[in-house]
Parts: structure tokens; C-alpha cells; sequence
């Protein structure tokens, strides 16, 4: 058992606990002591005003820094416990399973869209042709790895539907479409745990609403669980399980969309001390 992994039995629907999260730039404090649970077949929305500390918070959990203090412990298959503050970003995706989007559109946008999900299953195809070796000579077990590499991303491009444009580039696709492939690229790589970040941004009503039917049933038919950071109430309130808030580095409330739609402190958080705007 690695350092990384450690031998704590979960809660049965616990998948990811942040307990006691802190990080520190210099003087500022972008996550002041926080915790919360998020669940297996679950979607946890992350909200806050701007500079709230959403961000970090991701940043943390995929290994993009190292949290000053605190631990981050993901409840993996098979009874796998993983420390994620332990483990660079690279571990993270591999072993522990955390997959993300970014706020601003990370493709291979001259790849064609077919490209951009097989670049995603690159490391598993890496595997199956021992390091090039079997998959120069042809061994069945790397093509059959092939196979299935790209029958998955047949899979992902027939959800998000984009199986029509899958040999354009990435970068010519609408702006709304460039967020779904964002995702099915995600789920190319078999997460435990998705974690989005702003995935409706810069997206008009209908493609919100398609969005949220796509992570409804990414939520349902994969089992997975989700960390949603978004502006867009139409999308927060109306697909997440559960709510945390956070207000300059600080869990303000954590609960239901109904919760914290009624929420004092929420609700001064958005609007300034007077509630009004
Ligand atoms: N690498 C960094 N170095 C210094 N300060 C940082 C760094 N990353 C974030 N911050 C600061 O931490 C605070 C929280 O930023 P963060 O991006 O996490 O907020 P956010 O809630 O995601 O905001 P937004 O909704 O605008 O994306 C901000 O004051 C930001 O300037």
C-alpha cells in the first residue's frame, strides 16, 4: 500500500471528504479551514461570489497545488483510499480517478474531435503496446486495446452528440460543443469523480438546459460523482444533490438547492450586507 493510500474504512456513499482545507498565497487566504462530504452518484455544486475560492478548492482536490493544510481523501473502488493531498496531479488522474474541465476550454483544438478522445485513453493504449513495442508489431492485445479505445469514444461522441462532426477540428466546433467534448473527453478516462468548472459558461438557455440532462445522466447510468463549480443558477440549483457555499475562503452553508436558495448568509453573500443589488 502506497503512502498515498490509506486503510481508513468510508462511509458506504462517501466519495470525496475535505476535512479542514486550508490555502495559503503569500497573505492571502484563498480556503480558510473547510470541509464538507461529497457522495458517490451524487452532484455537489460549488458556488460563491467571485474570488470565493471555487478554483483553489479544484486546484486542490486535482493536484495543481499543494493545500497548505488539510487532507483530501477519496474513496476509490475495490476499497481503495486515497490521499489526494499527498499525490501529484498526474497520480491523480491515473490511480485515484479524478478527471476535470477547465473554466477555459483546454482541447487539441488543430486534433479532430475523434482525436482529441483517443489522446485522452493515450496512457492505457501506451500500456497494451508495452511502450510501442507490441503495437508496432501489430499484437492482438494492442489492437484489441484500440478497439475499444476508440468504441468508447464512439460512445462518448454518440451521448454528447457529436458523433456527426467527430473528423472536424476540435477547434472549429461551436463554443457549445467544445464544452460537451471537453466533457466526454473527461469521460474517456473512467472517472470515479468528475469535477467541472464553469462547464456552462459563455452557453446560451437550450445548451444549458442540454447540458444539464448530459450530467444528469453521466450522474445515473455511470454512478459516478460530480463537483460542479458554476455561475449559472438555472444549472446549479436545477441538477445538484447537494450545495456548498463558499465566501472569501470560507464554507458559509452547505445543504439542498431549497437550503440554501433561502439561505440568510447565502443570500448576503450575493447580494452585500443590505440584500440589495
Ligand atoms: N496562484 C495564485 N496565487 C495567488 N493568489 C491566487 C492564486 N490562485 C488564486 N488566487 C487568489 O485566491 C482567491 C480565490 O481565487 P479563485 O480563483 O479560487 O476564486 P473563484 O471562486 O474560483 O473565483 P471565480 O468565480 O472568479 O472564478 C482570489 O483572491 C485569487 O486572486
Amino acid at each position: 500500500m502506497s503512502a498515498a493510500m490509506a486503510a481508513v474504512s468510508p462511509a458506504a456513499d462517501t466519495l470525496l471528504n475535505v476535512e479542514r482545507l486550508t490555502m495559503r498565497f503569500g497573505g492571502l487566504i484563498a480556503i480558510n479551514d473547510v470541509s464538507f462530504v461529497a457522495k458517490r452518484r451524487q452532484i455537489t455544486g460549488i458556488i460563491g461570489p467571485n474570488g470565493a475560492g471555487k478554483t483553489t478548492l479544484f486546484n486542490c482536490i486535482t493536484g495543481f497545488y499543494k493545500p497548505t493544510v488539510g487532507r483530501l481523501t477519496l474513496h476509490g473502488d475495490a476499497g481503495h483510499t486515497y490521499l489526494l493531498e499527498q499525490m501529484d496531479g498526474f497520480r491523480i488522474g491515473q490511480k485515484a480517478r479524478v478527471a476535470r474541465t477547465f473554466q477555459n476550454i483546454r482541447l487539441f483544438t488543430g486534433m479532430s474531435v475523434l482525436e482529441n478522445l483517443m489522446v485522452a485513453q493515450h496512457n492505457k493504449l501506451m500500456l497494451a503496446s508495452g511502450y510501442t513495442v507490441l503495437g508496432l508489431f501489430g499484437w492482438p492485445s494492442f489492437r484489441r486495446a484500440e478497439r475499444d479505445a476508440r468504441d468508447k469514444a464512439v460512445h462518448w461522441l454518440e451521448k454528447t452528440r457529436l458523433i456527426g462532426v467527430a473528423d472536424q477540428p476540435a477547434g472549429s466546433l461551436p463554443y457549445g460543443d467544445q464544452r460537451r467534448l471537453e466533457i466526454a473527453r473527461a469521460m474517456c478516462t473512467d472517472p470515479i469523480m468528475l469535477c467541472l468548472d464553469e462547464p456552462a459558461a459563455g452557453l446560451n438557455p437550450r445548451e444549458s438546459a442540454d447540458l444539464n440532462s448530459l450530467l444528469l445522466s453521466i450522474r445515473d447510468e455511470f454512478g459516478i460523482g460530480l463537483l460542479l463549480i458554476e455561475h449559472d443558477m438555472s444549472v446549479v440549483m436545477g441538477i445538484s444533490d447537494h450545495i456548498v457555499v463558499l465566501d472569501y475562503g470560507r464554507k458559509i452553508a452547505e445543504g439542498t438547492p431549497l437550503d440554501i436558495r433561502n439561505d440568510p448568509a447565502v443570500i448576503r453573500a450575493y447580494l452585500g450586507e443590505d440584500g440589495q443589488e
